[in-house]
This record gives structure tokens, C-alpha cells and sequence, in this order.
């Protein structure tokens, strides 16, 4: 089949071993650069550009790895794939749900998955009592959109909390406060789900006088298997968001295991070196088990 593959660069990880596997299991693949594409509506059908070719009737599938600096765009790109009924690895919808944490934990909480206990506001003129609320310090102060561990901060007094928490507000940036689950002790396990089965788990270990467990950030990985309630929570949490492929990541807690946030384009260097599973194959097995046959036009 004729696979698009949205990303910005073949220079990634990720997006190099998908197409490298897509080849090697006899498909042709191609690097649709998303910041490229212009979509024009009107006329009998919506018509799919990169830069002036039209592809719109190119693909029988597509592979979205949307970066968190542009996804409004990709997200409008992969919406019109899906409305000319091309096959998509991850549903627009889905992929705006998983970026953005808040709405994440709305649909997780509404589902009855354990989340750890997560206030947002806008309202800068009751921070203390909004982290009261909470249970008081120490918080966890997340920006609803970052990634890679950037723009997670833990307060550990309420009067640093309040500080940051009024800076973000003036500013404008959407954040969110979570209890700290410090017996989670800086690790936190990353289950990749594809399809509805999970195919890889790790557990990431922080680097010393850090609590975020990101590879990013210093930390070290393991193979894990995860426990029935965690495997349970990872595919019900890909199931809820309508992601076919998903880094799941999940702290453990006192009271169990508890989800943190669902990555739609999650990365597969660290995943790959650390159990020595091929997601990416994972991943062409299950467009090739899902993809519609193309109607040409
Ligand atoms: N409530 C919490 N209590 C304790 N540690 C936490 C909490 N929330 C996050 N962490 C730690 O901070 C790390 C980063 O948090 P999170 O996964 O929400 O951010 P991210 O930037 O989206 O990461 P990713 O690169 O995995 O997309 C987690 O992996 C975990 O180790
Ligand atoms: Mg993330
Ligand atoms: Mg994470």
C-alpha cells in the first residue's frame, strides 16, 4: 500500500524506523511534511497539496507524528485525510484530546480511569485557596500542552506555588495543578498501546535531584511488564481517546496505579532500546489490518 507519512523530518528517530519497516514489509511510503500541505475546499472534493502537487488521492493510509509546536495544523491536515476517507493511524479528534492534559484527565476522569487529583482555574485572585482545595502543598504545576518533561514544575511550599502559579496566569498560559505523588519516587512507566493491545512497556527511572522521569530530562529506562490494572488502564485509555497508537504513562501510587497523560505521537528510540520490541513494525501491521482499500477519483 501507499503509506503518507505526516512529520516535519526524516531526521527523526521515530519517523526514520517507521518508514524504514514500512519498506522492508513491501510498501511505498512517503514523508508528508504537514507545514507544507495547504488544503483547498469548495469545488466537487477537497483537494490535498504539499506545496503544489496534489495528493489527495495519494495515499491508502497516514501516519500522523504531529509535534507539539504545530498541531493545530497537523490536526486540520489528518481531518481532511479522514474526511476523504483515507485510513488514519490516529483520528484528529483523538490526536487534540491527547495534547492537551486537561482534556485528557476530563475524559479519563468521566470513564472512571484513577487519575491523580488535578485542579485547573484561570482565576488569579484565589490561588491559595485553589491550591487549599487540592490539599495544599507540595503541587505539581504542568503547562496543559508541554512535553518532554518541560513546563512540569514541583512546588514544594505554597507560597512557591503561588509565585508560579500567578506567573502563568498573568501570562496567559494554560496550566494545570496536580498533587504530587511523591511515593511515585521519580519514575513512571510508559506503556505503548497499538491497536487495542499493548505491544512494549518500560519503566523510566529519574536522574538524581530530578522527580521527572523523562529520557529527556537525564532518566534511565527498564523493560517492565506491567501489572493487569495498569495494562487495563493503558488500552482502556487508548480506547477513550480513539488512539490507535498511544504512549500511555502511568505513575504508581499509594492507591494504585494512576494515569498522568496519553501521547499520540509517542517516541520510539527510548522505547525500542529499552525492550527491544519493534513498535514500528507494530505499527505497519496494524495500518495493513486496518487501512480501506483507496477509491480512486
Ligand atoms: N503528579 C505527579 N506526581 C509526581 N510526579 C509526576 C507527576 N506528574 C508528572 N510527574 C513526573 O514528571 C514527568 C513528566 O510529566 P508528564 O508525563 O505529565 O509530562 P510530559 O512533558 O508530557 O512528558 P512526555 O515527554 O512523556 O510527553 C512524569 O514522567 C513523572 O515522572
Ligand atoms: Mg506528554
Ligand atoms: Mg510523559
Amino acid at each position: 500500500m501507499d503509506i503518507g507519512l505526516l512529520s516535519v523530518s526524516m531526521n527523526v528517530y521515530s519517523t526514520k524506523r517507521i518508514a524504514e519497516e514500512a519498506v522492508k514489509m513491501g510498501h511505498y511510503i512517503e514523508l508528508i511534511d504537514h507545514t507544507r500541505c495547504s488544503v483547498k475546499l469548495g469545488g466537487d472534493k477537497p483537494r490535498i497539496f504539499l506545496g503544489e502537487e496534489d495528493i489527495t488521492d495519494g495515499f491508502d493510509a497516514v501516519i500522523p507524528r504531529i509535534g507539539a509546536k504545530v498541531t493545530r495544523h497537523g490536526v486540520a491536515i489528518v481531518k481532511q485525510f479522514e474526511m476523504n476517507g483515507v485510513f488514519s493511524t490516529a483520528r484528529s479528534l483523538s490526536i487534540a484530546r491527547a495534547r492537551n492534559k486537561v482534556r485528557t484527565l476530563q475524559i479519563m476522569a468521566r470513564k472512571g480511569i484513577p487519575i491523580p487529583e488535578t485542579l485547573f482555574s484561570i482565576n488569579p485572585d484565589n490561588i491559595g485557596q485553589q491550591i487549599e482545595i487540592l490539599g495544599g502543598a507540595p503541587v505539581i504545576i504542568k503547562i496543559q500542552e508541554g512535553t518532554q518533561g518541560l513546563g512540569v514544575i514541583l512546588a514544594e511550599t505554597k507560597k512557591s506555588a503561588k509565585s508560579i502559579i500567578d506567573t502563568f496566569y498573568k501570562m496567559d498560559t494554560s496550566i494545570l495543578m496536580q498533587e504530587y505523588i511523591e511515593e511515585s519516587n521519580g519514575e513512571d512507566i510508559r506503556i505503548i498501546v497499538v491497536g487495542n493491545k499493548i505491544v512494549a512497556s518500560m519503566k523510566r527511572t529519574s536522574d538524581v535531584e530530578e522527580f521527572r522521569s523523562n529520557i529527556h530530562r537525564g532518566g534511565t529506562t527498564e523493560a517492565i511488564k506491567p501489572s493487569t490494572k495498569e495494562q487495563f488502564i493503558a488500552i482502556s485509555a487508548a480506547k477513550h481517546l480513539g488512539l490507535g497508537v498511544a504512549g500511555v504513562d502511568l505513575i504508581r501510587s499509594n492507591r494504585g496505579p494512576l494515569l498522568i497523560e496519553v501521547n499520540a505521537s509517542p517516541g520510539l528510540q527510548g522505547i525500542e532500546a529499552a525492550t527491544g520490541t519493534n513498535v514500528a513494525k507494530e505499527i505497519i501491521l496494524y495500518v495493513e489490518r486496518n487501512r480501506k482499500k483507496r477509491r480512486r477519483r
